[in-house]
């Protein structure tokens, strides 16, 4: 166990993006990104195949064009609203704990991170994905690493990880208070709620029962023992928080799933084929919500801010409304520090890159 006088470190982990948003960057973002067996579950062979014949040639230079689009002058905008956030947790734990920000991929990179926390002296560290709802190719990826990177010290220290907060009141009630203003200066008549996608694939891999997911149309609309680390269940269960605290009617919302790349089924429905349906429907002031993401980024400023609202004009909707993510938002600084709180429990020692972070190991 640690002792009393042991230091304690929190290391918030988020995606990660490019340096600058030129095409040399972005690929050297998107190499690193795209090679995560995580990310892109196939054969290395196939991998290496996909990455350097047809996504790498191609991808980067239209990538970062997009990526100039919502640049901001301190940088990418994720990068600055998570050194924000890093931050403003700081202050509210000084004295309890050293917070640093790592990202998953690129800089300040999750080794990067932790050096820095154990420079500090820190020798107890808990790692907090930020990522309301868990996925293998965010959530698991980012704590395989930490994990993998803090294994390799002789004496590996102690460990937490705080759980997947997708119906977590401080996050719900966060998102409800940046989004309440937005929504009613909009005059919004409808809310979707547009979660990052996934592969289908990836979703029945993540079925520990192997017969669940995506068995059935209803199969997400509640949590179950069956669905509780399901991705899609876990954005329904936020999307049913957030409309319910927002006080949305049941024919005032729904949810779709953005940003799908390639040809693979990805979980459905399609925010791009949504969006033009809604329009047809009659809706006319549109305001989306992105809770997959705390920090604002390229997927919610260029991809729902941008090209969905163009698509949704077109389609002879008046207006779309992003509503900002979490960023540095107070409510939402309340909630991580209220998360890193509550997970303050007796650490798991790291048992490797597959150590679950959250059941402690059983004692033999
Ligand atoms: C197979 C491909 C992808 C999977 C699986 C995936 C999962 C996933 N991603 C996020 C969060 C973010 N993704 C972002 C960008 C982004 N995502 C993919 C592909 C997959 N994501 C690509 C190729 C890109 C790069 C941009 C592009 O070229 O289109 C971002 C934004 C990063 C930024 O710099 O702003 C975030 C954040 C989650 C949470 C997730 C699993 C649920
Ligand atoms: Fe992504
Ligand atoms: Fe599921």
């Amino acid at each position: 166990m640690p002792t009393p006088t042991s230091k304690r470190g929190l290391l918030l982990v988020n995606l990660g993006t490019p340096d600058a948003p030129q095409t040399g960057p972005v690929r050297r973002y998107l190499r690193e990104f795209l090679n995560d067996p995580r990310v892109i579950d196939i054969h290395p062979l196939g991998r290496w195949a996909l990455l350097n014949f047809i996504i790498l040639p191609m991808r980067p230079a239209k990538s970062a064009e997009a990526y100039r689009k919502i640049w901001m002058k301190e940088g990418s905008p994720l990068l600055v609203y998570s050194q924000a956030l890093a931050a403003q947790v700081a202050e509210r734990l000084a004295g309890e704990y050293e917070v640093v920000l790592a990202m998953r991929y690129g800089s300040p990179s999750i080794p990067d991170g932790i050096a820095a926390l154990k420079a500090r002296g820190v020798s107890e560290f808990t790692v907090l994905p930020l990522y309301p709802q868990e996925a293998a190719s965010s959530t698991a990826s980012s704590l395989a690493r930490t994990y993998e990177v803090l294994a390799q010290s002789w004496d590996v220290p102690f460990v937490r990880a705080v759980p997947a907060f997708f119906e977590h009141p401080g996050f719900l009630d966060a998102f409800t208070a940046v989004a309440r203003p937005v929504i009613d200066d909009a005059r919004a008549d409808y809310v979707l709620f547009s979660f990052h996608g996934l592969p289908e694939r990836h979703m029945r891999k993540s079925d520990p029962t192997g017969t669940h997911c995506l068995s059935t149309a209803s199969c997400c609309d509640a949590m179950t023992d069956a669905n509780r680390h399901c991705y899609r269940a876990q954005s329904y269960a936020t999307a049913r928080g957030l409309a319910q605290r927002l006080g949305l009617p049941a024919e005032g919302w729904s949810v779709s799933f953005q940003s799908r790349l390639g040809r693979t089924p990805w979980v459905k429905p399609y925010t791009d084929v949504v969006l033009p349906e809604l329009a047809k429907k009659g809706v006319k002031r549109l305001a989306v919500m992105c809770p997959a993401f705390v920090a604002d980024c390229l997927e919610t400023l260029e991809e729902i801010g941008l090209r969905a609202r163009e698509q949704f004009l077109e389609a002879g909707g008046e207006s779309l409304t992003l509503v900002p993510s979490l960023n540095a938002h107070p409510a939402w600084v309340d909630a991580v520090v209220r998360m890193v709180r509550e997970s303050d429990g007796p650490p798991t020692a790291v048992a490797g890159p597959l150590a679950s972070a959250r059941e402690p190991i059983p004692p033999r």
